[in-house]
């Protein structure tokens, strides 16, 4: 903002596995400050919180170890603004199919999320999506053994959608996750529009 004086958004990047550093460089290129959050205490100083790409049910366990599973579901509930890609949008699901037995979410998003939608490794794709919140330019998305949302639930709109109807973008308040990685393609607009809701939410507490 021109003129202002506001700090740069301080913004955590759940750091326990996945493309951390892709996320980071695209945060810090547009200006937020970013930390890894690796511990409870790390989540008292930020203002928004990005889950990465990896393994999903690595995410969980490592997260469980550290005992960070409560601490994150009680702050993205409390408010929290989160995006998440991929594994990031499965651990901000409400629900999954096809996870691994007893596999914990953080949650956040009224969806069901199917992991692996698309098949394995070797059917990872690139397409371009309209994304219409983030304006008329498509979206050039990855699709990395990518899951698909079966279901939005009342509170969730979905953001984009394949050509088939098949829903890969979702945002509820202040908590969004994509099935696919804006982070690896060069494509910026997410993290900004997820960086204008964080400051949002700064300017109104
Ligand atoms: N690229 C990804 O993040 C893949 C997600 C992974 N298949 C999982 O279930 O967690």
């Amino acid at each position: 903002m021109a003129g202002s004086t506001a700090p740069p958004p301080r913004i955590g990047v759940l750091a326990l596995q996945g493309d951390v550093g892709d996320h980071t460089a695209v945060l810090v290129g547009l200006g937020a400050e970013v930390i890894g959050v690796r511990r409870e205490r790390e989540l008292s100083s930020i203002d928004g919180l990005v889950i990465p790409g990896g393994e999903s049910t690595a995410i969980a366990t490592l997260a469980r170890a550290v005992g960070l599973i409560a601490p994150l579901r009680d702050a993205i509930a409390g408010g929290l603004p989160a995006f998440g890609t991929c594994a990031g949008l499965i651990l901000l699901a409400d629900r999954i199919v096809d996870g691994i037995p007893g596999q914990q979410t953080f949650g956040g998003l009224d969806v069901t999320v199917r992991r692996n939608a698309f098949g394995a490794q070797i059917d990872s794709f690139e397409t371009d999506l309209t994304v219409k919140a983030l304006g008329p330019d498509p979206v050039h998305a990855a699709f990395i053994r990518a899951p698909l949302v079966a279901e939005v639930g009342r509170a969730a709109t979905a953001l984009a959608a394949l050509p088939d109807g098949t829903v890969v973008a979702v945002r509820q308040g202040n908590v969004m996750g994509t099935s696919f990685h804006p982070e690896v393609t060069g494509e910026t607009r997410f993290h900004r529009y997820f960086l204008e809701q964080v400051t949002a939410r700064a300017v109104t507490r």
